[in-house]
């Protein structure tokens, strides 16, 4: 057993945003791998933030095209990640779904959800269908932080969005 205080983090987006490459990315130097079939994948690394030590769980969800059974991240997680691709149009939409539906929920419970909005696929930037500053504009008006990353490119700048998740919770 862990004596870290535990952040529950879910990872949320369209198919195809890069969640799972995210993850992974985000995952490479430390991990321990636990699959739990009736909660998709669940990840859990040790991590410093700030100096102090946490215990990150990641749940890299598996919804298709828009929310669905949300209750089951809805009640675990402390924070959440909304992933869009900056490729796509259809994604950054989906994004909006989910940045909606964690909005109801915060005022049906009156609790906090700790978001972050991701732009993934920075390097797909030639093909850009969502600019910089309609992401920023979206995270803007549901008061989440706002970050454009790439999965594939460097790890510090994904590590950076997790540890900023971590610190949003903590918030
Ligand atoms: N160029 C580029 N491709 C990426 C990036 N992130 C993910 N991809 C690719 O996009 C596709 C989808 O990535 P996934 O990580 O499977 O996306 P997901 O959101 O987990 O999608 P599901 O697993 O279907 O729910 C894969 O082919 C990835 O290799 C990125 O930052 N840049």
């Amino acid at each position: 057993p862990s004596a870290s205080p535990e952040v529950n983090l879910a990872i949320l987006g369209r198919r195809g945003a890069g969640k799972s490459a995210l993850t992974v990315k985000f995952l490479t130097k430390r991990f321990i791998s636990e699959y739990d079939p009736n909660l998709e994948d669940t990840y859990s690394s040790e991590e410093t933030v700030d100096h102090q030590p946490i215990l990150l769980r990641v749940m890299d969800t598996a919804d298709l095209d828009t929310p669905r059974n949300c209750e089951r991240y809805l009640n675990w997680a402390h924070a959440f990640l909304v992933v869009y691709s900056v490729d796509s149009r259809q994604s950054f939409e989906s994004s909006c779904s989910y940045l909606e539906l964690l909005a109801l929920h915060a005022k049906e419970t009156q609790r906090s959800y700790p978001t972050v909005l991701l732009g993934n696929k920075l390097d797909m930037a030639q093909s850009r269908q969502v600019t910089k500053a309609e992401g920023a504009a979206l995270a803007g008006r549901f008061g989440c932080l706002f970050f454009e990353v790439s999965a594939c490119l460097d790890f510090e700048h994904v590590q950076h969005v997790f540890h900023e998740a971590v610190r949003e919770a903590r918030r």
